[in-house]
């Protein structure tokens, strides 16, 4: 016994909480995600949440889900988070890495998380699961033979103060 700590959290809790505390930087009304890219030895690579690419405020872009014009929709501008994670990676190659998101990729992070080396994704949410962009998703990445990896949920509520 070394008398160490026992209830200290799990790696898997870990980084799915950083994907989750990075999702409430979204400025999304509807939906935020967040995602956290971990090396296969455990250390934070990188990290994003879905938003408008610098340079295009969240004040003036639109955020609206729906409307006569695309083009005052948030879907033309908006990127996603694990395609923020990969393009805020600087560090070289993200071979080999996981990747841990709030919500299932869509078909376009699909691409780039398989072009870039990821090997394994662990996702909490699939609300989108039904839709063709994530059937789409789901068949180059099992294709591609990136792992699939549902999260465990453990109910625990991790508290912060900030
Ligand atoms: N995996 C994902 N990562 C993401 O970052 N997103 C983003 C794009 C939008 O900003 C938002 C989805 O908005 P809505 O259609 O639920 O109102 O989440 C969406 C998905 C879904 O595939
Ligand atoms: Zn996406």
């Amino acid at each position: 016994m070394s008398g160490k700590r026992q209830d200290y959290i799990s790696w898997d809790e870990y980084f799915m909480g950083v994907a989750e505390l990075s999702a409430m930087r979204s400025k999304d009304p509807s939906t935020q995600v967040g995602a956290c890219i971990v090396s296969q030895d455990n250390k934070i690579l990188s990290m994003g949440y879905n938003g408008f690419p610098k340079g295009c405020p969240d004040d003036t872009f639109p955020w609206e889900r729906e409307g006569d014009d695309p083009y005052e929709t948030k879907y033309f501008y908006s990127t996603h988070s694990e395609l923020n994670a990969i393009l805020n990676y600087r560090g070289g190659s993200l071979e080999g890495s996981k990747i841990y998101v709030t919500l299932f990729p869509c078909n376009e992070c699909a691409k780039a998380i398989i072009q870039c080396g990821i090997k394994t994704i662990i996702y909490a949410d699939d609300k989108y699961g039904d839709t063709a962009a994530v059937r789409a998703s789901k068949r180059m990445l099992r294709s591609a033979g990136v792992e699939l990896k549902p999260y465990k949920a453990t109910g625990r509520k991790l508290e912060v103060k900030v």
